[in-house]
């Protein structure tokens, strides 16, 4: 549910909202809700939105009755990875025409086909129903398969349209984005995929850019933290904020002025606001554009929703507006049709917050079909669709005089003048209708913050040009939120936005003089919780490890890391800044961001990603390792770039099935000349990089490496049941890991049991037998996470 931090209540005044988002990140592969056609049906939503002359009389009836059928299932094979255009080959090479000829009951089934707009042929359409899916026994395959592949993170289940705002976005690896309502995180995923371009097969890049996912929903951020886990980044940081009061962040402007790879000097201590260059606003919104997915909505909708919603939306955009750099772009999206919420909302932080312009992006996506954003509606002051009124002023002269002040609509409900829609280019924004592309409803529009004509240093005195505080509060439309101490930080903050590059050091500011990250006695350097502090934040503080810490040195000479290992930007999160039981690693910009704010007041959940952990458990002990570190599969691609090159193991197809085929096997399992480059190793964690290559019909497509622990016996392979038998099927064409035999196992035994006379007479289940070797180390501590530069 969409809350906004505090108020206990939906979004805003009194509307439904949807917080999913359309097509949601769920993994399930299912739609949730069952409803009849005849059920598909609402005289109200028909006559709001035949009053809004949204679509010209021939379209209607394609319209409402595609509003009517389910969704196609869509899905994206994620883009950061080289390992994408492998998958996608294989969809488009061997799934799609193994599928093209499939005939169910007595119907040919259409194959998956590539959405025509998304770049690279990466995205997929499945129009199937769930029946074929279960029982076609070709389709069921290519389902398991699409399973797998999603459970790893290699593809990403997505409605169509929700693609398209992180690709306007046009996010490049240096970008400082933010993501104002970003749960469950399917766009962030996607953000996150932009920042990490440059990732290779086997490698993360270390993007020097940010992404700021946010969402006011707590737990919401947590889902969101499990999408990040798909493509673990040091560039991510996960707020919990209500994204329409989000407070300014804190950087130290030399970090502004050194570019990507060069070492950041301390000199002076001066602090800005940190603008953003790129900013999604995928706001909390009716979800009318997704009844195909969601037809329960049909019952319910009513024009109260978007109207609710409406001074939420505009107070989000207008706060992002507020966070943008000069040039930055900010994407506003809804998956609801109703222009209350759409151009209503653009139009009026457009008109609120001069020096933004609307971007014409028709020709951005090729294949893609749109409506443009319309330039009038009528609002509709009741559910009934009865009531409405030309202009607000007779609105609220409908009302009685006292009741004037709680007005349930506000000026921005209605349309600006055809002059100033006209001068706005409301046409700009983008319509999408169900009937076009067999897709949701949705709607997107790219903001642009204009640049300065000239770069001429503007002097103190005249540094709050067009986009003022002052102009804020002439504005129709309601102010944003802001606590007492953010209000006087946004004026700050505006001064310093709107100051030209670079950002002088002299700008007078009254958080110049914030005191240094506290540090304790241990010289750790802790994130911040200082005056201003939220008490009612519970998460973790971020301590930074000093680079000549007992724990960072005893990993870097257990995992063999290079001189050039980012030792600094290692952190741990715990009450006391002492056990450690599992490191993250961040870029600088987020360093700096953790170390110049306090993390309570930023509402701080997590940031970078979990690259290490402590080894415990019996086997550690056994194996009388004092403290054990380990490379965790999702950190290693980050982590790998840093780990000598000698200390890697060399390996090819054949252990790598050993490795699949047993949770433990033993040293005298594997061939040479595997076994004697292992053999002598110490016991703990090991790199191995498994050559490309073929065995039998088996086929590996590139260089996969990934981490091992070697104990005194064995060799376990760590990465997480399900990473291992996605690869599986993609490396040996069948599941042939050990998990997967104790399920068939487990299958078998119970059809047995249901198979015998009476329960009582099934025999016992059938314990899960321990291999040779078995230690306590593997499974139960492997991490989850895909296992990277995977893909055959
Ligand atoms: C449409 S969903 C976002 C979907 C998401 N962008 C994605 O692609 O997965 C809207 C989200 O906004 C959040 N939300 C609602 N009110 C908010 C507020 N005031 N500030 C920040 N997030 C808010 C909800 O919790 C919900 O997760």
């Amino acid at each position: 549910m969409a809350r906004g931090k505090g108020k206990g209540r939906r979004g805003g005044k009194g509307g439904k909202s949807r917080d999913a988002a359309p097509g949601g990140t769920d993994d399930s592969w299912r739609t949730t809700e069952v409803i009849e056609k005849a059920d598909m049906h609402n005289e109200r939503f028909e006559a709001y939105y035949k009053a809004q002359n949204v679509l010209s009389e021939g379209e209607w009836d394609a319209f409402l009755e595609s509003m009517k059928e389910p969704l196609p299932t869509t899905f994206r094979v994620t883009g950061s990875r080289q390992v994408a255009q492998l998958l996608n080959d294989m969809i488009k090479d061997t799934h799609a025409p193994q599928l093209a000829g499939v005939v169910f009951e007595g119907e040919a089934v259409a194959p998956p086909k590539q959405i025509p707009w998304y770049p690279d042929g990466l995205a997929w359409q499945l129009n199937v129903a769930k029946k074929v899916l279960r029982k076609s026994p070709e389709f069921k395959k290519f389902h398991n398969f699409l399973v797998f592949e999603t459970e790893v993170g290699n593809i990403s289940r997505q409605e169509a349209v929700s693609m398209l705002p992180p690709l306007f976005l046009e996010v490049e690896p240096h970008h400082r984005v933010m993501d104002m309502c970003a749960a469950p995180g399917s766009k962030t995923a996607q953000l996150l995929e932009a920042l990490h371009a440059h990732d290779t097969v086997t490698a993360s890049s270390f993007p020097s850019g940010l992404l700021v996912a946010n969402d006011s929903d707590h737990k919401r951020t947590h889902m969101l933290i499990h999408q990040a886990a798909r493509l673990p980044s040091p560039s991510l940081m996960v707020t919990n904020h209500d994204a329409s009061i989000f407070p300014a962040i804190k950087i130290p402007s030399e970090q502004l002025a050194f570019p990507e790879g060069t070492k950041t000097r301390v000199v002076n201590k001066r602090q800005h606001q940190l603008l953003f260059d790129r900013i999604l606003c995928d706001v909390p919104c009716s979800g009318d554009g997704t009844m195909r997915k969601n037809p329960g909505i049909w019952k319910h909708w009513s024009p109260m929703d978007g109207n609710g919603l409406h001074g939420l939306q505009l107070r989000i955009l207008e706060r992002a507006m507020r966070m943008l750099q000069k040039g930055g772009r900010i994407v506003y999206s809804t998956c609801s049709i109703n222009p209350v919420e759409n151009e209503a909302v653009v139009a009026a932080a457009l008109k609120s917050i001069p020096g933004f312009e609307l971007v014409d992006m028709s020709n951005h996506l090729p294949g893609l079909i749109f409506r443009p954003g319309i330039k009038t509606w009528t609002p509709f002051v009741d559910r009934f669709v009865t009531t409405k009124f030309p202009t607000y002023q007779a609105y609220l002269e409908s009302l009685p005089e006292n009741k004037r002040a709680d007005a349930k609509l506000v000026e921005s409900h209605w349309p600006p003048t055809p002059a100033e829609a006209d001068a706005l280019h409301l046409e700009y924004c983008m319509r999408i209708y169900p009937h076009l592309q067999d897709t949701g409803g949705f709607f997107v529009a790219v903001l642009q913050k204009k640049q300065p004509p000239a770069p001429a240093r503007q002097g103190p005195e005249n540094k709050r040009n067009a986009d003022t505080v002052e102009d804020l509060e002439t504005s129709d439309t309601k102010k944003p939120k802001l606590s007492a101490e953010d209000d006087a930080e946004a004026a700050d903050d505006e001064a310093l936005a709107t100051t030209p590059e670079p950002v002088p050091e002299a700008a007078p500011d009254a958080e110049a003089a914030a005191p240094e990250p506290a540090t304790d006695a241990k010289g750790k350097g802790k994130g911040r919780a200082t005056q201003g502090a939220d008490i009612h934040f519970k998460e973790n503080p971020f301590t930074f490890l000093k680079p000549d810490d007992p724990v960072i040195q005893t990993c870097i000479s257990q995992l063999q890391l290079q001189a050039d290992f980012p030792a600094a930007n290692m952190l741990i999160r715990n009450p006391t800044g002492d056990t450690v039981r599992s490191i993250y690693m961040t870029n600088d910009i987020v360093k700096q961001i953790v170390e110049s704010n306090d993390y309570t007041r930023m509402r701080l959940v997590t940031c970078g990603t979990k690259v290490v952990a402590k080894q415990e458990g019996a086997a550690a002990k056994r194996d009388s390792a004092e403290m054990q570190f380990r490379i965790l599969s999702e950190g290693l691609p980050a982590m790998l770039p840093y780990v000598a090159p000698a200390s890697i193991l060399s390996a090819d197809l054949a252990t790598l099935k050993v490795m699949m085929e047993t949770y433990y096997p033993v040293l005298s399992q594997f061939q040479e000349p595997f076994r004697s480059a292992i053999a002598p190793k110490a016991q703990g964690c090991c790199i191995v990089r498994f050559a490309q290559g073929r065995l039998g019909t088996a086929a590996l497509a590139h260089d996969l490496v990934l981490p091992v622990w070697k104990s005194n016996v064995s060799v376990t392979l760590m990465i997480e049941k399900k990473a291992k038998s996605a690869l599986s099927l993609r490396v040996f064409g069948e599941d042939i890991t050990t998990a997967a035999r104790e399920a068939a196992q487990q299958r078998r035994d119970q059809q047995a049991r249901s198979q015998a006379p009476s329960a009582e007479a099934a025999p016992p289940e059938a314990d899960v037998v321990r291999e040779e070797g078995a230690g306590s180390e593997g499974q139960a501590d492997a991490p989850t996470g895909p296992p990277m530069g995977t893909g055959a």
